[in-house]
């Protein structure tokens, strides 16, 4: 079991409040990814959570249990950071097998399941090395593994693939979502990258000073952005946002259009406009045109396409994909 229930989480630095009011529930088997700007708050929330950092006010139970008092070795929570935290003196197998062993746990059981981990996570050769005799992601891997020996209710990870280069990140991301399923644990996990969040989490939390925005799962927040924050957070390249009187909408404030909902011609269309920029990904094609009725508007499209700089072409938004914001910045249906 490893449910978690946040009430009214509230902490301060000095006279600086970083974390503002946070609720929240996690159920059992979850996973949860905290995204957000720098700064926010995220890694506080999960030191918060961990024990690591007391609240100034608010609850934290695991499982209907309040912890909040309860010191972090006792909260039944592992902790993987983007620093490793491995002891450089001891092997892999003894890293993995530390916290067990100052449990108390007989030798036996603590091989038992260090070996079950590290089959896990493909780390059998390298048992008897030090860390420094190991890659960074065989070291994230480790941190990994001694989180999974101690069976914890809770798994939380603060961004722990920001150390690793692009491929081995997506790797190891991979190699995190294959455990979630199979240990069917409770994660909760740390990241400023929304790729990471939108292919891991169950439900994301979108954190922005010290609030949460929004909750939801990653389709929801793609397609459902409760305002302009989220909308302009979640999605890559950013959602498009314009004036509303612009485009002759008097009721909203803000028309936001993902680029990947326009589609463009050289004939005609809704916004007549110049390509200023074109990115060939590959897969996508990223363009960047100015038009007289949007401004700067940015359109992907999928394949290759032979549009130039300075070429004239018309876009088209799908109107059925278009998200109008208020006055407050929150969607309007
Ligand atoms: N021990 C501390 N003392 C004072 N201020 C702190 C302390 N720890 C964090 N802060 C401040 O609290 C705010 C939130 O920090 P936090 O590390 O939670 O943000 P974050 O969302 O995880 O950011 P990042 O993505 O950059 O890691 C920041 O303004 C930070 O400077």
């Amino acid at each position: 079991m490893g449910s978690l229930n946040l009430k009214s989480i509230r902490k301060a630095f000095g006279t600086h409040e970083v974390l503002k009011g946070i609720d929240l529930e996690v159920k059992d088997g979850e996973f949860v990814i905290f995204v957000g700007p720098s700064g926010c708050g995220k890694s506080t929330l999960l030191r918060v959570i961990a024990g690591l950092e007391d609240a100034t006010s608010g609850s934290v139970q695991i499982d209907g249990k309040e912890v909040i008092t309860t010191p972090p070795a006792k909260r039944g929570i592992a902790m993987v950071f983007q620093s490793y935290a491995l002891y450089p003196h001891l092997t892999v197998k003894d890293n993995m097998g530390l916290g067990l062993k100052q449990m108390g746990a007989p030798r036996a059981e603590i091989d038992a399941k260090v070996g079950k981990a590290s089959t896990m996570l493909s780390l059998d050769p390298y048992l008897a090395r030090r860390p420094a005799e190991l890659s960074g992601g065989q070291r994230q891997r480790v941190a990994i593994g001694r989180a999974i020996v101690r069976e914890p209710k809770l798994f939380l990870f603060d961004e722990p693939l920001s150390n690793l280069d692009a491929a081995l990140r997506v790797n190891t991301r991979l190699e995190i979502a294959r455990l979630h399923r199979s240990l069917k644990a409770t994660m909760i996990y740390v990241t400023h990258d929304q790729v990471e969040a939108m292919t891991l989490a169950d439900k994301i939390v979108v954190l922005n000073a010290g609030q949460i925005e929004q909750i939801g799962s990653p389709m929801e927040l793609y397609n459902k952005p409760a305002n302009v924050f989220v909308a302009g957070f979640i999605g890559s390249p950013q959602m498009n946002f314009i004036e509303a009187g612009r485009l002759g909408d008097s009721q909203a404030k803000t028309i936001g259009i993902r680029p990947e909902h326009i589609t463009l011609s050289r004939n005609g269309g809704d916004w007549k406009g110049k390509v200023i920029h074109v990115e060939h990904l590959g897969a996508d094609t990223i363009l960047y045109l100015e038009t007289e009725d949007t401004g700067l508007l940015t359109v992907r499209l999928f394949g290759e396409h032979r549009y130039d700089v300075d070429d004239v072409v018309y876009a088209t938004p799908d109107k059925a994909l278009m998200h109008r914001f208020g006055a407050d910045d929150r969607v309007q249906r």
